[in-house]
């Protein structure tokens, strides 16, 4: 089965386009970075497939069927905003409020909720963050607390925006190997943001580049090359790969953010 398809699709807001009929097809199972510039859309995009942002036009399927909201069959990592790390919840309440899927907020829980809750936070090595604030765990705890929270409801397709982000090169690695780890076990799809292609190098199956409101997609080398982006970015962009790690350049600069700190991760 196909885990997501695009059909011609295009999402705008208001006047501003942010897909111009794109169309793709991503198999089920796979690993695949979604990546792109600062408003690129990559965030719009997961939103779509989770039927929060309707499409202008065209075609949107998700594991066979079209978008919906509250869909158990998606888990999905939003970007950490700062005001949901202050509320003041502990890890534990934050995975138990996702139970149910569509349920957040403080539901009245039974056992087998809060058990599902412990699973997942077992699962990402999180159980003995469970009951610490949100707002006192590392960068790297935090993500994985959140992961937890993704895998709740046991989803097919798992959505993560920009786990990676604030995170240095050793737990950037960490995070990729347990998604990656995970993925495999439970044959679970994954769409994970990033801003750099590096970290994801060794999980990844295929990646989806965004620009100008359209979209490459394909395994890594036959995406990422000058002619493909120098295409999708209507620039000419430079592709180097140095000690097994690539760098994507536009004339004026690097296309994408670099942490030169990362010794061999690919
Ligand atoms: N609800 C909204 N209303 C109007 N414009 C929006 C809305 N959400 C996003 N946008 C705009 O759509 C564009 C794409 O935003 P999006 O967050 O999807 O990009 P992104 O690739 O995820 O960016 P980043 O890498 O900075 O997170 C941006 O210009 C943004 O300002």
């Amino acid at each position: 089965m196909t885990a997501i398809a695009f059909e011609k699709v295009s999402l705008t807001f208001g006047k501003r386009r942010i897909l111009s009929g794109v169309s793709f097809s991503i198999p089920e199972g796979l690993f695949v970075g979604v990546l792109g510039p600062n408003g690129a859309g990559k965030t719009t995009l997961m939103r779509a497939v989770l039927g929060l942002v309707t499409p202008q036009s065209g075609r949107i399927g998700v594991l066979g069927q079209p978008p919906r909201r509250g869909n158990p069959q998606i888990g999905y990592m939003p970007q950490m905003r700062r005001g949901a790390a202050q509320l003041g919840l502990s890890g534990f309440e934050l995975v138990l409020g996702a139970v149910g899927g569509t349920r957040w907020g403080w539901p009245l829980t039974s056992k087998a909720d809060k058990e599902a809750a412990w699973s997942a936070l077992e699962r990402v090595g999180a159980a003995d963050l469970a009951k610490r604030p949100i707002s006192q765990l590392s960068g790297g705890e935090r993500q994985r607390v959140l992961i937890a929270q993704a895998l709740i409801g046991e989803p097919k397709l798992l959505l993560l925006d920009e786990p990676l982000a604030s995170l240095d090169p050793a737990h950037q690695r960490g995070v990729v190997e347990l998604v990656q780890d995970i993925a495999r076990e439970r044959r679970i799809s994954v769409l994970f943001c990033a801003h750099e292609i590096n970290p994801l190098l060794r999980a990844l199956d295929q990646v989806l580049y965004l620009g100008n409101g359209r979209a490459a997609i394909g395994a890594v080398d036959e995406v990422v090359n000058r002619h493909v982006l120098s295409d999708l970015y209507r620039t000419p962009i430079h592709v180097a790969r140095i000690n097994g790690r690539i760098f994507v350049m536009a004339e004026e600069g690097e296309l994408e953010s670099h942490r030169h700190d990362e010794d061999g991760a690919a």
